[in-house]
């Protein structure tokens, strides 16, 4: 943890136990049990502020007052959950948001709602870099919720981390109102109410795809295991992190407490990427696309599904009126978009990804519009299209708002769907046969299909 900043600047370079009670500014400032970051001058602190009655007496210092109407303020003692000590929940605190500040009863920002606990892994990577800005910014929950971020690195990323931390300090987001930091997921996922695991290993060269799958399959098992340990037990999980339906799967299976509809895997990006590319060809703006389904894998067997979609509310297939273009160029184009992306700047997509994860949460806290829906991979428990139980399968949903969803249960399938529906399905059942052992269940093998269906560069 970091306990240093703002006004605590001042005792950099000391190095403090826990349970020592420093006065600053004439504030008190009590201490809990945190591990201290290294400071610049080789000291650590090991503090947890409590200032007290200096709201205002600073430019910004109101931006990061915790206590208000929420219920999570970081004052409060924390409680302990699921074996984490009290005092390490939710990782470590970084700087100045572990500087929190008593508010008179008046000078609470009473419009705020309720915090919310975000646990983002990957947090010093690419996508991370660009998420992570908009949920403190107010972008993605809305400007009234303030919201505590929990970031998980890996061994290696741990200063990356803190300079992510660093950079969300320097921002003064007025609803940011903790950064807690930490490689343990059992730590860093304590009370999370949303999970966004981005983090995982990229393929390395000439590593086989049944490797990368064993190996970024281990990571989800421990951090479904972590979730289903510390998470709030409503906590939903999008994993974006390659091979995402797998993974999501993994964790799904190794977080029994948690309710399998909260588990998601991205194919938002997909999903927006097949509205660009229809709204190109028609030449409409793009918002005037709608209905699109991703049908399947999070890789080059999905199936943007241009039969349903919508342009201004009238069937595509009869806005566009071109199936050769529609089968031949618009899928695989939409299929194959990673790859073509990394090819012109030599990196995976991080932005337009980071873009798509604020678009699937919003998608699950606003209700859809009448007559829409979105794509997610979701936990096929009961479908009407024939595809395979206990997979997680990216379908067309609907939300009311309150981060439940319901599955669309009317759309058209026709054979040339039906055909790449069940390929991309196969190909999950293929790898859930992989990833057997890290789902508590036997006689698994590897015996993916043909060819390298993950997208490129991704992976
Ligand atoms: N689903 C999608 O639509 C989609 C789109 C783009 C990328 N991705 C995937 O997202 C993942 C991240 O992409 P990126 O560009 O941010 O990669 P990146 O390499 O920039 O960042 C990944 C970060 O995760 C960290 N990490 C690795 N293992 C970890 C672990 N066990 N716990 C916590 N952190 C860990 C790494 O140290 C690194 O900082 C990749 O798997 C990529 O294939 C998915």
């Amino acid at each position: 943890m970091a306990a240093v900043a703002g006004n605590l600047g001042a005792v950099a370079g000391a190095s403090l136990n826990s349970n020592v009670l420093v006065k600053l500014d004439g504030g008190s400032v009590s201490s809990s049990a945190f591990l201290g970051r290294k400071l610049a001058t080789g000291g650590s602190i090991k503090a947890n502020v409590k200032h007290q009655g200096v709201v205002g007496k600073r430019r910004g210092v109101v931006a990061y007052v915790a206590p208000s109407t929420t219920e999570k303020s970081v004052n409060e003692p924390k409680k302990a959950a699921g074996g984490i000590a009290e005092g390490q929940k939710g990782g470590q605190c970084f700087g100045v948001f572990c500087v929190t500040y008593d508010l008179k009863e008046g000078e609470r920002p009473k419009t705020w709602r309720k915090t919310v606990r975000i646990a983002v892994s990957g947090a010093a990577g690419m996508i991370a870099n660009h998420l992570l800005f908009k949920l403190a910014s107010g972008e993605v929950f809305g400007q009234d919720q303030p919201i505590a971020l929990n970031l998980l690195g890996s061994e290696r990323s741990r200063d990356a981390l803190e300079g992510v931390a660093m950079e969300l300090e320097d921002s003064l987001f007025p609803l940011l109102r903790e950064v807690n930091i930490g490689i343990e997921p059992e730590e860093v996922f304590a009370d999370a109410d949303w999970a966004l695991l981005i983090g995982a290993k990229p393929r390395g060269p000439g590593m086989e795809r049944a490797d990368l799958l064993d190996l970024n399959g281990q990571i989800f098992a421990n951090q479904g295991k972590a979730l289903n340990k510390v998470a709030s037990p409503d906590v939903k999980v999008l994993v974006v992190g390659n091979p995402c339906n797998t993974n999501a799967l993994i964790a799904l299976k190794n977080a029994p407490r948690l309710n399998p509809r909260n588990f998601h895997a991205l194919t938002r990006l997909d999903e927006n990427r097949a509205k660009c590319q229809l709204a190109l060809k028609a030449g409409v703006f793009y918002d005037n696309v709608s209905n699109m389904t991703i049908w399947g894998n999070h890789s080059t067997t999905q199936v943007p599904d241009f039969l349903n979609a919508k342009i201004h509310g009238a069937r595509v297939v009869d806005v566009i009126q071109d199936e050769k273009w529609l089968k031949e160029e618009f899928t695989p184009r939409v299929q194959k978009r990673g790859g073509a992306l990394i090819q012109k700047w030599g990196r995976s997509s991080a932005a337009s990804t980071a873009v798509s994860i604020a678009d699937a949460i919003k998608s699950l806290i606003t209700p859809t519009p009448e007559g829409d829906w979105f794509s997610s991979g979701v936990y096929t428990n009961g479908n009407p299209y024939g595809i395979a139980e206990d997979i997680i399968y990216s379908m067309p949903c609907r939300s009311a708002g309150d981060g439940s969803w319901e599955l669309v249960t009317d759309c058209e399938i026709n054979d040339y769907l039906r055909e790449r529906m069940k390929k991309s399905e196969d190909e999950l059942l293929a790898e859930k046969k992989c990833v057997a052992h890290l789902i508590g269940q036997e006689n698994g093998y590897c015996d993916l299909p043909e060819g390298d269906t993950m997208l490129p560069g991704e992976l």
